[in-house]
């Protein structure tokens, strides 16, 4: 068995549970209220640009000038993204960005950010993967499922398409390549990584759903 697909089973039912999450189901419907998907989306824009920043961090941290070539590329995609969020939704609503990040927004990108700075590549790389993997994933589940006429269509073809299939499959083809350099204990910290990542998606989208702020 593949490194990543046991990575996948350990999270089975973190990944159920973000399925059956209200927001992904009412996502799916196209009967997510407006203010929640705004809510989403200022926060992702926070998100995204640390988590560029995170990938830039594997990036320089690189001993090979390939896997250098490939974070840096996530790093200006995930900029990118950021910049399409501006130029659709934020025009869309005519909203203006956001500049606190909200508990799981704060939790998620801090833990991205030290873990690609403070631990192995191979356990940095692990982090970052549920980024890809589950959005992949959560994508085309909404995909098959969602009427053309859904409101969030932009956002369901941008995680369902072949750009973003392209680059799961090339980060999943890195991290099943520094597992197999990696020895057990740093293998268990890679799987300690993607469940806590994959843990804190369901936290992001549970913040959304539930209008969450700092409560003090
Ligand atoms: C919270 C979150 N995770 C993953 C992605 C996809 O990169 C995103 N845009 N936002």
């Amino acid at each position: 068995m593949q490194f990543t697909e046991q990575l996948w089973q350990d999270i089975q039912p973190i990944y159920k549970s973000i399925l059956e999450h209200g927001f992904v189901k009412k996502l799916t419907a196209g009967s997510l209220p407006s203010p929640t998907f705004q809510y989403y989306i200022q926060q992702d824009a926070l998100y995204l640009v640390d988590f560029g920043r995170a990938l830039s961090q594997l990036a320089a941290r690189s001993t090979q000038p390939d896997d250098m070539l490939q974070f840096a590329q996530f790093a200006q995609n995930a900029i990118l993204v950021e910049r399409a969020l501006h130029e659709t939704y934020f025009a869309l609503y005519a909203i203006e960005p956001q500049t606190v990040k909200m508990p799981a927004c704060f939790a998620y990108t801090n833990y991205l950010l030290a873990t690609t700075s403070l631990q192995s590549i191979a356990v940095g790389a692990a982090a970052v993967l549920p980024c890809f993997w589950i959005y992949r994933e959560v994508g085309r589940f909404i995909y098959q499922r969602a009427i053309q006429a859904n409101p969030y269509r932009a956002w369901i073809d941008t995680y369902a398409g072949d750009a973003f299939d392209q680059s799961v499959t090339q980060m999943l083809e890195l991290t099943d390549r520094f597992a197999e350099q990696a020895g057990s204990a740093e293998r268990e910290m890679m799987r300690e990584a993607f469940r806590m990542s994959s843990r804190l998606e369901w936290y992001f989208w549970n913040d959304a759903y539930t209008l969450n702020g700092w409560l003090v």
